[in-house]
């Protein structure tokens, strides 16, 4: 097989795009041309927690002119061996993972993991983990149907679009670095010179005082550019780094709820760390790149200038390094690849593993836990270190071909010299020159390396920013009037997945300033049911109106910041009780926030704590007592005032007496309120109680006089 049509190997990014990566490595085999898996995604509604099913793939697959056949094939390896079933496949995998079987041979299979890559497995192991289905995808013949949409850019092509913002700092850093070359370049003129003129001149002595004073010189301009030339790449640096982080970070609190649900947040916090990485290499690339590519060209001419017979040892001695890199390049890339993947991971683990600590350190035997984190570090390492085993072999073979070719240059030089007039000054000068070729050489090999890593790291980069934004009609959508809107829900259906909706045919009505309750099973929907009403998800049928307007036309962010949603998992950050209460909000002065604590009832502990509303409450509010921190985020949305409170089990962890204090103070406040609840003891401070069961809401008890009727 040759190796530049081998199927690539593409990896997932999250444990949800396995199917879609064996897809595009299948479909990138057929095109011949790698297709990227961002690319290749359809509605993102249906990819869920259990990721991607067969019915989503076929769709996707047909949508870019491939068949999509499945088959059940207890004997996989034995069925492409005789003949009936050729591979590449893609194969179902421990019933919850895809993989592509590359190749079937008699001794073993080579199976290319997306969560790992390619490996060769004997068939033992492979019936170990396949779980019984095979799918075969083949073009369609379609005439002039074309991919080219989904193909990837170069990484150098992607950087150019933030790098073309950066054009006036770009140029003078190329400038200043090709100055800062040019006077490199005098170095071998300067030995020949020197040579040349000593072993002739019996006056050597007068012209080495002025070579010294020019060669002084020369350090300072050298001293002054280098330091100028470093400024400006850290401006660059500076430049790229704050674009790329705030249009990520700003990218990121536009994404709908859907892409949290399939990243994890530790993943997200890689992708921004990477931009980092991504500066220090562009930064390199931009002041060595062109320059490298411009000085190889110079020194070309230079040396045929010379002597074109000795140039030709010299390109020799290049393009072996040439081919060595053309081979191992793509084996970096995809050990690049793995390496970021799996660091994602850990860092994925590490901040789970850490938010969960209490648990953690009360199991007990934590070794498990440690192994397990260990596991995946060990993944990065393995990754990273046969990254760098091919690198040093690159490396190797760059070193030698550097040490032996101005030493071959001499010989050659010497002999070949004798005959065509070149004095030793010239041939030493040239090995000079030979080996300043060499090193650009060496240093563009090293930026594909680089390039590589780049290219990964943009494409995580880029997959986050390519995300569709969430739809928030911020310019104009139609507003919320707390006082005279009505919410209604008329047979609102919704399920996270494609399996059978959570919510089938809700019916619920709530006026202005009702304070109702909703109850009901555990896992029953309740939870939606309030993501629903906040806009976060979108009803699958029926509609959900505020006043007049359907949720799909109301101003979201003006819906929102009318909205206090109080969550059953309770939030704090590392800060003063003070500014977790405010929670960056400008407009929360220091006066409602202490009201929103009486009105939480944790005013008084607060002010027993030794800096009152000054005490830092630690990560996530480890030094407070759960009922303490629910009462603080109860606080924190009261603070922002509110015309609508959603409570979600928000007085949970509250005994009877208090949660009761919190839901009179709350009359008190001009609010409707939506609560959702487990405690029987709390439904008189409700107008209406509602159940959920089976997917519809169904009415228990009312005071209210608009639902008298219908209990009735
Ligand atoms: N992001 C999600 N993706 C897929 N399924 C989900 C998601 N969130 C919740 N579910 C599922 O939807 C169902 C309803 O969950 P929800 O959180 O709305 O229930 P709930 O009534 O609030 O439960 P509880 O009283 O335990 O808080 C559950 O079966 C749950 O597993």
């Amino acid at each position: 097989m040759n190796f530049l049509n081998k199927m690539p190997v593409l990896l997932q990014r999250n444990n949800y795009e396995c199917g879609i990566a064996c897809i595009a490595m299948l479909i990138s085999k057929q095109e011949g041309q790698k297709i990227e898996t961002r690319k290749l995604k359809g509605s993102k509604e249906h990819i869920g927690r259990e990721g991607t099913d067969l019915q989503y793939l076929k769709g996707l697959s047909e949508s870019v002119g491939y068949t999509f056949k499945a088959y059940k094939v207890p004997k996989l390896p034995e069925q492409v061996l005789e003949g009936y079933l050729q591979s590449p496949l893609m194969v179902h995998w421990d019933y919850n993972h895809f993989i592509v079987v590359e190749m079937v041979q008699d001794t073993h299979i080579t199976i290319i993991d997306p969560a790992k890559g390619r490996r060769k497995i004997s068939s033992e192991e492979f019936y170990a983990h396949y779980s019984g289905v095979a799918v075969s995808l083949r073009k369609q013949n379609k005439q002039g149907y074309s991919l080219t949409h989904l193909t990837s850019k170069s990484a150098i092509g992607r950087l150019g679009k933030y790098l073309s913002k950066e054009k006036k700092l770009l140029v003078y850093i190329i400038l200043l670095s090709f100055l800062f070359q040019g006077l490199n370049l005098i170095a071998p003129f300067f030995t020949q010179y020197v040579i040349d003129t000593f072993m002739q001149s019996e006056q050597g002595n007068m012209n080495l005082k002025t070579l010294a004073l020019l060669a002084g010189i020369v350090t300072i301009v050298f001293f002054g550019l280098s330091i100028v030339r470093m400024f400006w790449i850290i401006k660059l640096q500076v430049h790229i780094n704050k674009r790329l982080t705030h249009q990520f970070v700003r990218k990121v609190f536009s994404l709908p709820m859907k892409f949290f649900e399939i990243n994890s947040s530790g993943d997200i916090a890689t992708r921004i760390n990477n931009i980092a990485v991504i500066r220090e290499i562009v930064s390199r690339l931009a002041s060595t790149l062109i320059l490298d590519i411009s000085l190889l060209v110079v020194f070309s001419g230079v040396m045929l200038f010379y002597s074109p017979l000795l140039s030709v040892l010299v390109f020799a001695g290049a393009a072996i390094q040439v081919v060595c890199t053309m081979y191992l390049l793509p084996k970096i890339e995809v050990f690049t690849k793995q390496e970021v993947n799996s660091q994602a991971s850990f860092q994925s683990q590490l901040v789970e593993i850490l938010r969960s600590m209490t648990f953690v350190k009360t199991v007990g035997n934590t070794d498990s836990v440690e192994q397990e984190l260990n596991g995946v570090f060990n993944d990065q390492i393995d990754h990273f270190s046969k990254k760098m085993k091919i690198s040093s072999v690159l490396g190797g073979v760059s070193n030698s071909i550097n040490l032996s070719l101005p030493l071959l240059v001499i010989i050659f030089g010497v002999a070949i010299g004798m005959q065509s007039g070149m004095t030793i000054g010239a041939v030493v000068a040239f090995s000079t020159i030979a080996g300043r070729f060499m090193s650009p050489l060496g240093s563009i090999i090293g930026s594909l390396e680089s390039i590589k890593m780049v290219e990964e790291m943009m494409d995580r980069i880029e997959s986050v920013l390519e995300e569709e934004d969430e739809i928030l009609n911020q310019e104009n959508g139609a507003q919320f009037d707390p006082a005279r809107d009505r919410i209604e829900l008329d047979q609102v259906h919704f399920g996270y997945d494609s399996k059978e909706d959570i919510l089938q045919g809700i019916q619920l009505t709530v006026h202005p300033k009702d304070h109702i309750c909703l109850i009901g099973r555990t896992g029953s929907g309740k939870s939606t049911l309030f993501k629903l009403i906040a806009g976060l998800y979108k009803p699958t049928q029926g509609s959900i109106r505020i006043g007049n307007h359907s949720l799909d036309q109301m101003n979201l962010v003006q819906l929102r910041d009318n909205i206090g949603y109080i969550v059953q998992d309770v939030s704090l950050f590392n800060d003063t009780i003070l500014n977790n209460i405010k929670y960056f909000n400008e407009s929360v002065s220091d006066q409602d926030a202490i009201q929103a604590a009486k009105d939480a009832c944790i005013h008084d502990d607060i002010l027993q704590f030794p800096m009152g509303y000054h005490t830092i409450v630690g990560e996530n509010g480890i030094s407070l007592s759960g009922g303490q921190r629910q009462r603080i985020s109860i606080a924190r949305v009261l603070a922002k005032k509110p015309s609508l409170l959603l409570i979600d089990e928000g007085t949970s962890n509250l005994d009877q007496k208090t949660e009761q204090e919190v839901l009179s103070n709350l009359r008190r406040r001009d609010m409707t309120v939506i609560s959702i609840t487990h405690r029987t003891s709390s439904f008189k401070e409700y107008e209406s109680v509602y159940e959920l069961k089976g997917g519809s809401l169904h009415l228990v008890e009312t005071q209210h006089p608009s639902n008298l009727a219908a209990t009735n």
